[in-house]
């Protein structure tokens, strides 16, 4: 059990008072920069949290790598952090005044990555309207971020480890080499061993990527943390909220299958259902409730890590009536068949709905592309690559 260490937190007050590490601490952190409030919210969301002795350890690592400018793979669980890792590798080296661009290899289709790794030139391909620049120029003299490595197609890799060894690229349709002088740290929560030995990963690219591997623990057991990411993510949630001693040690008890994404949902949820009070055990308990039960008992809301429902949580049947008529469209017949005697046109039909969720978020989230991606339970880079698929602008 945890509870012991919990005890010893600084910042939460025994009797369920306001949390002594305020939002002006974690700004001043950044002050010194003079930042914009949107710099200063960007830095803090980068901010890395967590002195357990697992972390120490990352640290250390963070700060060995980071002088040099070897590839560092990044493993570890969902949400476990492995972007802010990457995010910190970059702020501490040499190459942090240029830029860090991230990139999710999961999330962009087969057919669009090759031009988004390495650009085209107009007309190299169907709806190649203009010259685009791609990633690795973007990053050049910076960090590249690689997210989710393990699930690049096969041909890419041969294309990527081609571009690593010339360190230049070649834009789609484009002769020339362009030299590019990047630095790639990627990232898998993948069994990466068993995607090569099923050859489903090139081992070459991989011993190439993973010059510096940094494996990240989980949340369960780091979870010493869990105190100060709590106080970490009220203060970025903006709430009036703080949680009693009994809270504290009841979250830090707490499984985390989803790590630290989670336990962001839950502080978000929390914002909502509990802003301006003092959260107890009973209510750190609701929070944590399997979904199921918060279901039934009516205290889901918009922060679930699911789908984003537009009012509140809702089943999809009531969900997919309620967006067909915000759609303008007929509130359909739930049961009737969906395919009749016209081709549905399931692309632009899914397309609509995901550019509706998207302004929608953004909107919410006053054009802040982190908060909307949150909303969206969504990766920011992800978000980001959609954005860029609809032609959304985040102001
Ligand atoms: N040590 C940390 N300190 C502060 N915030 C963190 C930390 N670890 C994770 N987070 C936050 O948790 C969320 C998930 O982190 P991140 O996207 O880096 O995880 P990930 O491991 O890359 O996830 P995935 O496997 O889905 O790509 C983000 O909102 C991030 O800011």
């Amino acid at each position: 059990m945890y509870g012991s260490q919990a005890q010893e937190v600084q910042g939460f007050d025994r009797d369920g008072g306001a949390p002594a590490w305020p939002r002006e601490a974690s700004l001043a952190l950044v002050a010194e920069h003079r930042p914009t409030i949107r710099e200063a919210r960007a830095t803090l969301e980068s901010t890395l949290i967590g002195d357990s002795l697992a972390m120490q350890e990352v640290r250390h690592l963070i700060r060995q790598v980071a002088k040099s400018d070897a590839s560092v793979i990044v493993t570890g669980p969902t949400g476990s952090g492995k972007e802010v890792i990457a995010n910190a590798i970059h702020r501490e080296s040499p190459r942090a005044a240029q830029p860090f661009v991230a990139v999710n290899t999961g999330a962009i289709p087969r057919d669009l990555l090759e031009s988004e790794l390495f650009g085209h030139e107009k007309g190299s391909f169907t709806g190649a309207i203009n010259q685009r620049r791609g990633r690795f120029e973007e990053a050049d003299g910076g960090t590249l971020f690689l997210d989710e490595i393990g699930d690049m197609p096969i041909d890419m890799q041969v294309k990527l480890l081609r571009v690593l060894e010339a360190r230049s690229v070649q834009r789609v349709g484009g002769r020339g080499q362009i030299a590019v002088d990047t630095r790639i740290v990627s990232a898998t929560h993948r069994d990466i061993d068993a995607a090569i030995e099923e050859q489903r990963f090139r081992a070459d690219l991989f011993f190439r990527l993973a010059v510096f591997p940094i494996d990240l623990p989980s949340l369960a057991e780091r979870r010493e943390d869990v105190p100060q990411l709590v106080r970490h993510f009220v203060a970025l949630s903006n709430a009036k909220l703080s949680f009693n001693q009994a809270a504290i040690e009841r979250m830090a008890n707490h499984e985390w299958p989803g790590n630290v994404r989670e336990l962001r949902n839950v502080i978000d949820r929390a914002a909502i259902m509990f802003g301006g009070q003092v959260i107890g055990a009973e209510q750190a308990e609701m929070l944590l409730a399997p979904r199921g039960r918060r279901l039934a008992a009516g205290i889901a809301t918009a922060a679930e890590p699911v789908a984003a429902p537009i009012d509140g949580q809702r089943d999809a049947r009531s969900l997919l009536t309620d967006l067909a008529s915000r759609l303008g469209a007929e509130p359909a017949d739930m049961d009737a068949p969906l395919i009749g005697e016209e081709p549905v046109d399931l692309r632009t039909t899914v397309a609509d709905i995901e550019q509706r969720y998207i302004t929608e978020a953004l909107r919410a989230a006053d054009g802040v592309v982190a908060e909307a991606a949150r909303l969206l339970s969504l990766q920011r880079t992800t978000l980001i690559e959609k954005m860029r698929k609809h032609g959304l602008k985040a102001a």
